[in-house]
């Protein structure tokens, strides 16, 4: 019998109703996880992210990189962009989460926030080039940042903490009727690298 509820656990779904949240805390040793930090840091294509808001176009601070099986071309915030091919740790990260996922994916989106002040606004990724109701897996580097879910109707929001070298998995109709965003924060100065393993349909 477990008595205390420190260790987080994958099979419970962290959402009260409409989707699937699950969080398996962290899958990677802290030495794994400064590999992967240093390694996506110095090795991914990062570059600022271009999006289109309120009909103008706008750089974000936060860099981004986009890989896959092929060269998908995948539009997300109104720009469309290309994949690059799997660099050899990426498959490696992606057969990992594969594997404790059980789901299987052909494309991963990254994000590298500077600091706290970078962030994500409130969103759902249900763009019409990914598998409806796919799983999206979201394993994080780095400094550990605030998650957030808001239900679009009813308001409700469930937060949590992503520890360096953790897996997030949102799944079911978890796009179709929550949001979800990083909030920005004054309180962290370091940077965290996020990897979000997701299917694309051709
Ligand atoms: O950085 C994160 O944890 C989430 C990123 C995200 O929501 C996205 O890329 O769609
Ligand atoms: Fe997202």
């Amino acid at each position: 019998m477990k008595l205390f509820d420190l260790e987080p656990d994958p099979s419970k779904n962290l959402l009260p109703k409409d989707g699937m949240v699950t969080y398996s805390g962290k899958l990677f040793s802290q030495e794994e996880a400064a590999f992967y930090f240093q390694h996506l840091m110095h090795h991914i294509e990062w570059r600022n992210d271009e999006a289109v808001m309120f009909g103008k176009k706008i750089i974000t601070k936060r860099k981004v990189a986009w890989y896959g099986d092929a060269p998908f071309s995948y539009t997300y915030s109104k720009v469309t962009k290309h994949a690059l091919l799997w660099t050899e740790e990426l498959k490696n990260l992606k057969s990992k989460i594969e594997q404790e996922s059980g789901e299987n994916f052909n494309s991963c989106l990254l994000n590298l926030y500077h600091n706290g002040s970078e962030g994500m606004g409130w969103h759902s990724d249900g763009e019409k080039d990914l598998k409806k109701d796919g799983a999206i897996a979201s394993v994080s580097f780095g400094a550990e940042r605030k998650f957030a879910f808001k239900h679009k109707k009813t308001r409700e929001k469930v937060d949590l903490n992503l520890e360096s070298g953790s897996l997030l998995i949102m799944k079911g109709k978890t796009q179709t009727h929550w949001l979800h965003r990083l909030p920005p924060t004054n309180k962290i100065h370091s940077a965290r690298i996020n990897l979000t393993f997701r299917t694309i349909i051709g």
